[in-house]
């Protein structure tokens, strides 16, 4: 079988996780995302002042590179960053998972948050390829290219808290999680891994959803971005919280105690988070910055790192399921 593990390491703000990817005998450290469906990486034909701190991937010193004449992508992502270049296959090396033809998408040109963000050399888009970008013919990611060939057609997402944690392509590791693995229906007709969540919990407060639009796991994005409704309801039980449009979100007193958010993982599971573990970020000697946030109406709530780290997590391409397990 083709099963492979790598480490995931927490960015400094843990506002994401790199993992080691080999391609065409280069290694670079790429963000794995189940929220998107394009593997690019920075190239050496990008302008230097774009990929400045960056390492990058130079398609001409690999000897197993071929272009794909005439193609090309261009992506935009749920934070309003982008990126777009040309197309060509290599092989790809993930942990031991290997793919000898994988669609590579070389970045000719990204906005100015991929610049900044220099550990990050690239993405690994783990969503479905009905969203892929590439043009003139969408290409397949690299788990939908490798998964006949796993002893299991799954990958799973160990994210630490301040820590290095794990993805695993293949296996179930019983040793990454505790107790039993809570797995919902996946509707992949969006190219997410999305499944319904209709109810919520605030201080082991059980409430009905409003709005209830279905939710994806999305590895990529570092927060909670749940409807407008439930964001409103938790943070009215956060005294000292406001919403500060300066700040693009619900801000808080640090030294309150927040009580624990729970969000329904289909119908049999509510996922809880402790109050301890739902800052996102300190923003001056007293205000902290909430983990959980609304959407702005965006129409999926969308479960980020925020709560992914604290549970394992299993992305099931046979069955079509999600599921997570405590750890
Ligand atoms: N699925 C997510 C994706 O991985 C990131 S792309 C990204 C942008 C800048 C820095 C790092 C990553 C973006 O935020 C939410 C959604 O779009």
């Amino acid at each position: 079988n083709e099963n492979g593990e790598v480490d995931a390491a927490p960015e400094s703000n843990e506002s994401e996780y790199l993992s080691p990817v080999t391609v065409g005998g280069q290694s670079l450290n790429l963000d794995f995302d189940t929220g998107s469906a394009d593997f690019w990486m920075f190239s050496s034909s990008m302008p230097l002042s774009q990929s400045q701190g960056h390492s990058t991937f130079n398609a001409s010193k690999s000897s197993t590179w071929s272009v794909y004449k005439g193609a090309s992508w261009e992506i935009s992502y749920g934070d309003g960053s982008s990126a777009s270049g040309t197309v060509g296959f290599d092989t790809v090396d993930i942990g031991g998972a290997t793919v000898t033809s994988q669609a590579v998408e070389l970045a000719t040109g990204v906005s100015g948050s991929f610049t900044s963000d220099v550990n990050n050399d690239g993405l690994v888009g783990l969503g479905f390829s009905s969203i892929n970008t590439i043009q003139p013919q969408q290409q397949k990611t690299f788990f939908e290219n490798i998964m006949d060939d796993l002893e299991q057609p799954v990958f799973t997402a160990d994210l630490e808290d301040n820590a290095t944690g794990s993805y695993n392509f293949g296996t179930i590791d019983p040793s990454e999680y505790t107790g039993d693995i809570h797995f919902t229906a996946v509707d992949k007709s969006n190219g997410f891994w999305e499944f319904a969540s209709d109810t919520y919990t605030v201080g082991g407060n059980k409430s009905q959803c409003q709005t209830c639009s279905p939710a994806i796991a999305d590895t990529g994005t570092s927060l909670v971005l749940v409807d407008d409704d439930v964001a409103a309801a938790y943070y009215g039980q956060v005294s000292s919280a406001v919403y500060d449009s300066s700040q693009g979100g619900y801000t808080y007193n640090c030294t309150e105690s927040l009580p624990t958010f729970g969000i329904a993982i289909g119908s049999d599971y509510t996922a809880t988070l402790q109050g301890a573990d739902i800052t996102f970020a300190q923003i001056d000697s007293q205000t902290c910055f909430g983990g959980i946030q609304g959407n702005s109406g965006g129409g999926i709530q969308i479960m980020g790192d925020i709560l992914l780290k604290q549970f394992f997590a299993v992305f099931d391409g046979g069955n079509e399921t999600f599921g997570v397990a405590e750890k």
